[in-house]
């Protein structure tokens, strides 16, 4: 686990255990842009690791270079243990990866188009294909849909059967550059659901993402970049654990709730416009009502807060993530 600014708790990873590890990985462009800078990154197996940063944070560049697109300017990275770019031919066949989402032909359907994508696999066993198209569709949900052209499929379908080609063959591990990028709502469901149930299989999957709720919703880890650098990572439970629990006062008695809860030794006491909150400390929720009750403050909402992944990142950093970067 590495921070830039503070510790985060967890146990020290074996690498055998890791499925993406970077030591330093750099890239400088020749127009001097240090798009990713020093970057260490461990990516547990079977995770669903989410690749947080808002737009030009360096994640496309990052993901180029764990799969021998792009050479580093300094620094290395293993895939699958494996150091790359030298293991290109032996551990890219054992890793899906969706960058730049492949061309598929509109007037093929979606199993046609599969087969057209398989068929120009040198790794890809002619004589299992049909089972393995009929297995990836299946694995997106879309079996029904095999035989629709691709022009009738939804955004949603779309993007599932892209996913599907990366999986055509068994892979330890997908790699996903912003996956809902540019899909509607509906479609951004279906993505979101696909990338939980691949991974209950023990397929690690590392997935890109300028949005920050996304990336909670659907991942056990996460790394967050900014500006080319590595801002946290982790466990996104243990990242929240990290983050005080606080307690929120609706009154319209605000100075005088925030003298209660100062008597009550409470930490990080902020005043907004009719409320206030404080860190929980281990002081019980009920005591602090009560507390305010008999110090005459009119409550009207009491609420116990868990730090959401936002609260994490602006206790790192010190400002909100701005998907805007
Ligand atoms: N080939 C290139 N030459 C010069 N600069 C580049 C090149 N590719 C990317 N950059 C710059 O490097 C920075 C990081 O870009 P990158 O695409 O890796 O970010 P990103 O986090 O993936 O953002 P996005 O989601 O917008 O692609 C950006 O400022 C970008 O302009």
């Amino acid at each position: 686990m590495l921070t830039a600014e503070r510790p985060v708790p967890g146990e020290a990873v074996a690498d055998a255990d890791l499925s993406i590890v970077t030591a330093g990985l750099t890239k400088r462009f020749r127009s001097g842009q240090v798009a990713v800078d020093a970057l260490d990154l461990a990516v547990p197996r079977g995770s669903v690791f989410g690749f947080l940063g808002p737009n030009g944070s360096g994640k496309t560049t990052t993901i180029r270079m764990l799969l021998g697109l792009v050479a580093p300017t300094s620094g290395s990275c293993r895939l699958l243990g494996t150091p790359m770019p030298g293991g290109v031919g032996t551990v890219l066949p054992r890793v899906g990866a969706l960058v730049e989402g492949p061309a598929f032909y509109p007037y093929l359907s979606g199993e046609a188009n599969l087969r057209r994508y398989d068929a120009a696999d040198p790794s890809a066993d002619p004589r299992t294909a049909p089972a393995r198209i009929g297995l990836a569709l299946e694995r997106v949900g879309l079996s029904a849909a095999a035989r629709k052209r691709y022009r009738a499929y939804s955004l949603g379908m779309r993007q599932r059967l892209a996913i599907a080609a990366a999986l055509l063959v068994p892979r330890e591990l997908l790699i996903l550059d912003e996956p809902t990028n540019g899909l509607d709502p509906q479609g951004t469901r279906e993505v979101r659901a696909l990338v939980k149930e691949i991974a209950t299989d023990g397929t690690t999957v590392f997935v890109s993402s300028h949005l920050l709720a996304e990336v909670e919703q659907m991942c056990s880890h996460v790394a967050v970049m900014r500006a080319g650098r590595l801002v946290a990572q982790g466990l996104i439970a243990e990242l929240r654990a990290a983050e005080a629990v606080r307690i929120r006062v609706e009154t319209p008695d605000t100075a005088e709730a925030a003298a209660v809860l100062a008597g009550l030794g409470l930490p990080e006491i902020r005043l907004g416009d009719g409320e206030v909150s404080a860190g929980l400390a281990a002081e019980a929720p009920e005591r602090i009502c009560a507390a305010l009750v008999t110090g005459g403050v009119a409550v009207r909402g009491l609420a116990v807060q868990r730090p959401s992944l936002e609260d994490v990142f602006v206790g790192l950093t010190g400002e909100g993530f701005d998907v805007d970067g």
